[in-house]
């Protein structure tokens, strides 16, 4: 037998634009004739199965060899080859044609790019690193002929008797002058570590098997142990502290999901995690780009998901509207949310000691998924400056009795740093309030979210305004000053301070507080936090400082009784500096002289 002929694609020579699409990731080429090998040998195994094969399927391997001398890349496999007629159907006609479908579709849209590696460009991928392709293959079928294939890359084939006794397909590639690096071994390690470390069929490569043919996402969770999961993940990624727990997915109905996903520690950044969830397609590596697929929450966990029923071989965009990623995703975040809700209700305590490292994702995903809110409202937990842990249900009723306002509002109010305002901690104590702790990545946006989704509910910062205005309570402390007097002391301190952006008032408040109060207003906290949040949107607002003068601190007397002016005005600007130093305001020249000063008194 000896047969020439024309592979009959539309387009003169599909080769070189195949290898200009591609050319920024060549390394799938090897995942395709692994794939392809699997696919080969899987399907032997199930004609056995079924009695159509009597030979040996148990040891079945495939086996890829390097050639330096020759330059050649061959993978082997025992799966059920080809005879000529197949050859002929399958790989001249079917593929070709494909190839061409895939230009003609994708040539215009400018997307390439991004299409590389999802799209399940097959066997004529080889041609991206080989100049010459030849396949030797002998079928199982009784009596069938071995037969050898063999193209250059041109649209022109070959095909004739080969000599092959063993069933199964070798597919030989001559690598061209660009693609020597495929001879490395290291390099192909590297690319078989990558896409082919849990394919279901022994790949032997110099010498070892490198892969793991039952991971754990295939078994059943029956037969597993805490022991697999944290040895899977250490698999996955070896340089990474062991997760918090983790959920086994395993639907097939309506769509085929397999998969293991682990919460890591998450820390309070959302910072870009360089491990990644991967996606496989029957076990298939096939990217850690799982952008369009899952929520942008779900992207902080680790693990692997498995399904077939994503559709790779199109574009992206497409992508997120596909009904089975839609259902996938709702699934996923059912799930998640079910696991956490199981932690939370059979062991709170430890759910709590877990909670700083679970926070930012519990509500990065309620901030972001409204399905994944609704579920999560049961068990997200507000944390006290104290660290007690409260739910969005416990905690209004907690501090209902003292900190609701004229407008039968509960006041909630926080703090985003122990520290440094422990000043205003301390005196929302005294008023037996409660203090909230905020000081995460996405605390702003998620007050924001809970007071318009909770009923009569608002969020306000412990600074945001002197300690008996924040409850916004109809009575007043009394003041001790009359109205002519506290606009003389208000100006004592303009004078004193001028500066035109403070904006002055003198309020009554306990004597016990400090002389004066620098406040922040909520609006302009949040406005901060935000842009923040946002580093390109430009600069944050100016910070505009409310100063209030306490009309009932004993210095508001004094001020008011000295008669020289320079005593009159330093005594302010003491009490102004240290309303600023209370908010870690106080710096520069201003701190120095403070502090210069504040020496002489010691001595
Ligand atoms: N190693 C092999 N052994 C037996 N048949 C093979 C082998 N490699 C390829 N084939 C046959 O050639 C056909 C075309 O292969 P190709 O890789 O181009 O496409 P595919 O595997 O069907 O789909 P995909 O584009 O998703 O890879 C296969 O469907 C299969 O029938």
């Amino acid at each position: 037998m000896q047969e020439k002929g024309t592979i009959s694609v539309h387009s003169e020579n599909i080769f070189p634009i195949i290898k200009k699409f591609l050319y920024s990731d060549h390394d799938v080429f090897l995942r395709e004739l692994v794939a392809n090998a699997v696919d080969a040998t899987q399907k032997l195994k199930q004609l056995a199965s079924l009695g159509e094969y009597d030979g040996e399927v148990s040891k079945l391997r495939i086996q890829i060899t390097i050639n330096e001398k020759l330059k050649t890349l061959t993978i082997s496999d025992q799966g059920l080859g080809m005879t000529a007629e197949e050859i002929k159907e399958y790989i001249n006609q079917v593929a070709f044609s494909g190839a061409t479908a895939f230009v003609e579709k994708y040539k215009d849209k400018g997307q390439q790019q991004q299409l590389i590696g999802f799209f399940g460009l097959g066997f004529y991928s080889a041609f991206m690193v080989a100049d010459r392709v030849d396949i030797i293959t002998k079928s199982y079928q009784k009596d069938a002929e071995s037969v050898h294939w063999t193209c250059d890359g041109s649209t022109a084939f070959e095909l004739r008797k080969a000599v092959k006794k063993e069933v199964g397909t070798d597919i030989v590639l001559h690598l061209n002058a660009d693609s020597e690096e495929f001879l490395q071994k290291h390099k192909i390690k590297e690319i078989l570590n990558r896409y082919c470390k849990f394919l279901p069929v022994e790949i032997e490569f110099d010498g070892e098997v490198i892969n793991n043919t039952q991971p754990i996402w295939i078994k059943s969770p029956s037969e597993l142990k805490e022991e697999d999961y944290l040895k899977f993940y250490k698999e996955l990624y070896p340089f990474s502290p062991d997760p918090l727990f983790w959920i086994h997915l395993n639907v097939d109905y309506p769509f085929n999901l397999t998969g293991v996903l682990y919460f890591p520690q998450v820390t309070q950044k959302l910072e870009h995690s360089s491990n990644k969830i991967q996606l496989y397609a029957k076990q298939v590596f096939i990217t850690e780009e799982v952008k369009d697929i899952v929520p942008p929450f779900l992207m902080l966990l680790h693990g692997v998901i498995d399904s077939p029923d994503i559709p790779l071989n199109v574009s992206r965009s497409y992508l997120q509207a596909d009904s089975n990623v839609k259902k996938i995703n709702t699934y996923i975040t059912k799930k998640v949310a079910d696991k956490l809700d199981e932690l939370f209700k059979k062991d709170r305590k430890s759910y709590e000691e877990k909670w700083p490292s679970i926070e930012l994702f519990v509500k990065y995903g309620m901030l972001t998924e409204d399905k994944f809110y609704e579920k999560a409202k049961d068990f997200v937990l507000f944390k006290t400056v104290d660290s007690e842990y409260f739910t969005l249900s416990e905690y209004p009723e907690r501090v209902k009795e003292k900190q609701t306002d004229s407008e039968q509002h509960t006041i909630i109010l926080y703090a985003n740093n122990v520290d440094k305002q422990d000043l205003y901690i301390q005196a929302c104590k005294r008023r037996g309030f409660d203090v909230l702790l905020f000081d995460g990545q996405l605390d702003s946006h998620f007050l924001e979210t809970l007071e318009r989704k909770l009923d009569k509910v608002r969020f306000k910062s412990v600074d945001a305004e002197p300690v008996d205005k924040l409850i916004g309570k109809s009575e007043q402390q009394a003041s001790l000053l009359d109205e002519k007097e506290q606009n003389k002391l208000q100006d004592i301190y303009k004078q004193a301070i001028r500066d035109a952006t403070v904006v002055w008032s003198v309020v009554p408040m306990a004597s016990d507080e400090l002389p004066v109060v620098i406040t922040v207003p909520e609006f302009v906290k949040r406005l901060h936090a935000m842009a923040q949040l946002q580093p390109n949107a430009g600069m944050p607002p100016m910070l505009q400082l409310q100063a209030a003068i306490n009309a009932n601190h004993p210095l508001a007397k004094k001020l008011l009784s000295i008669g020289e002016e320079s005593e009159q005005l330093a005594l302010a600007r003491k009490a102004y500096q240290l309303a600023l130093l209370s908010q870690n305001m106080l710096n520069g020249a201003a701190l120095t002289e403070f502090i210069k000063e504040a020496a002489t008194t010691i001595v």
